[in-house]
């Protein structure tokens, strides 16, 4: 199946082969008048970027290396300084890179070697691509390392060199780029960190493949589209068909989240919000709340949930439209029952965020795995780490595999949140932020967006489209709080204050 509309199509490495040989075979476009066009837009992305001054050409003995040597040449024919150093013998390099080679004008390549780096005003890393798999060998791994440590910032050629181009992950040394030019589409890895980080800016350069080749991509960037597809209201609407979201969640001294997720679903439209929450700390939320239903459930007397209330939770979800359930319920050993007893139950999109996560830990085919209705989660790197049970550094170093793997077990739509937020369906295709609102990383933007999801839920969003437009609009939401002052103020209640205008766009 194709991708939607509002998602920008990226591709892994094997895809791109995939591309690229039915370019060449079935369109009969040659391989140097590709890697003419990927040279060309390489020096229009370095002319761009760093106007004057020495360029540094680092190449490697693929087509990589080949693209960086078109631009070598386009660039000294413009008049610039450059100065081509090669990692690998000239006659290791294949044959369309060596056929590049024979047409450079001025001074022949060089041997690698540091010093020369420091001369550079921009180095340009072509020294491996996506036909690179695994860690950097030598001598490629001494030659990354080199260009890390120089100082001249660095462009990349398709891909930042020690970038695995498919899942992003980075094993050995890497070059951390200023900008990335991507042949014909960007590549997962660019996206996804730690790849992203060391991409920088990323320039999409056409190569003049057409469309209509035989790659199906499962990735893509979110894009601001997907707030076309959110219903809206209108003449007829009332409370309840503009989306009825019911909130389970909170406990003493974890009040704030449960309600932040309510004034969140609301902002981002919902009609109707009903809180469950402990009996005890229902008036925290009345006074809090003045549009939204409070229902207090039984608890242990503390302000944490029981299980004993898995009737009445179930009660007071009976009208809601989509559930969220965790935010501020606590690790207490009963309410972490009462979490795991309530999710199988729920016929309705069900949200579980925060410590309901945590109820589900090596759990999550057993409880959610049978729900009939879709459910989305909602993890950090650490929260997907004990749902999985590896260490939350493991989740880090390969987000990608991590979010597909709770994906597939759990069957669920698994937001795995962070500057490079991934919705990974069961099916194994993945959505992707563009990030870039630094004023999220601030306590309570979980609870927002947990909301924001439960609301495009609670109006009928199909779930990969509800959870794509939740996370599309809190980045939005964050970006527009920190527009006036910048980053470093934003609370989670302005990013809330913020939904209606990141919506409306
Ligand atoms: N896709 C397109 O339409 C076009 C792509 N172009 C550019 O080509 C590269 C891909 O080129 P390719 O030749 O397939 O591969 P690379 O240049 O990335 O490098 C492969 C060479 O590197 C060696 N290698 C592989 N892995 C490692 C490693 N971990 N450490 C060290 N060396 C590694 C490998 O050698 P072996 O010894 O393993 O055989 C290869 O020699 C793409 O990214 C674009 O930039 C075209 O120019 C235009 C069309
Ligand atoms: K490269």
């Amino acid at each position: 199946m194709s991708l939607p509309r509002w998602m920008e199509p990226l591709l892994e490495a094997g895809e791109m082969r995939e591309i690229d040989r039915w370019a060449i075979n079935e369109r009969t476009i040659a391989v140097d008048e590709l890697m003419e066009r990927a040279g060309e837009g390489l020096a229009g992305v370095i002319s761009r970027r760093a106007p004057a001054g020495r360029v540094v050409f680092v190449c490697g003995k693929g087509n990589n290396g080949g693209d960086g040597i078109v631009a070598a040449r386009v660039l000294r024919q413009a008049g610039r300084d450059v100065e081509v150093l090669l990692v690998w013998p000239a006659e290791w390099m294949g044959s369309d890179a060596q056929a590049q080679l024979k047409k450079l004008p001025g001074a022949k390549p060089v041997a690698f070697e540091a010093g020369r780096l420091n001369k550079a005003q921009v180095i340009v890393d072509c020294v491996l691509g996506t036909g690179s798999s695994g860690k950097p060998r030598s001598p490629a791994d001494q030659v990354i390392s080199e260009m890390e440590a120089a100082k001249a910032p660095v462009i990349a050629a398709d891909v930042p060199s020690g970038v695995d181009a498919t899942t992003g992950e980075v094993e050995g040394p890497a070059v951390h780029c200023v900008a990335t030019a991507a042949f014909h589409r960007p590549k997962v890895g660019l996206w996804v960190r730690p790849g992203k980080e060391y991409a920088g800016e990323v320039d999409i350069v056409d190569i003049g493949i057409p469309r209509g080749g035989p790659a199906r991509p499962d990735a893509g960037l979110i894009g601001s589209g997907v707030l076309r597809e959110v219903p809206r209201r209108g003449a007829t609407s009332t409370k309840f068909s503009s989306g009825n979201v019911c909130i389970i969640g909170g406990s003493r001294g974890l009040t704030g989240a449960p309600a932040m997720t309510a004034l969140a679903a609301m902002r981002a439209g919902a009609g109707y919000v009903t809180v469950g929450a402990p009996a005890s700390l229902e008036l925290s939320f009345t006074v809090r709340l003045l549009e939204a239903m409070v229902v207090g459930l039984p608890e242990d007397g503390d302000g944490h949930l029981d299980a004993s209330g898995l009737e009445p939770v179930l009660k007071a979800v009976v009208r809601a439209d989509a559930v969220v359930l965790g935010p501020g319920l606590s690790k207490n050993p009963q309410s972490q029952a009462l979490a795991r007893a309530v999710a199988p139950r729920i016929d309705v999109p069900l949200v579980v965020d925060a410590d309901g996560l945590n109820a589900l830990a090596g759990q999550l085919e057993e409880i959610l795995a049978g729900r009939r209705w879709p459910t989305v989660l909602t993890p950090h790197a650490g929260e997907l780490g004990r749902l999985l049970e590896v260490d939350s550094a493991e989740v880090e170093r390969s987000r990608l595999r991590h979010v597909r793997e709770a994906a597939a077990i759990s069957k669920a739509f698994v937001v795995l949140k962070g500057d490079d937020t991934l919705v990974a369906a069961p099916s194994g295709r993945v959505a992707i932020s563009r990030g870039r609102a630094p004023g999220l990383a601030t306590a309570g933007t979980g609870d927002v967006l947990s909301g924001v999801i439960g609301a495009m839920l609670a109006k009928g969003m199909p779930v990969a489209q509800g959870a794509c437009a939740g996370v599309y609009a809190h980045l939005r939401a964050g970006q527009i709080a920190a527009a006036p002052h910048g980053p470093d103020g934003v609370i989670a209640s302005d990013v809330i204050a913020s939904l209606p205008a990141a919506l409306s766009a």
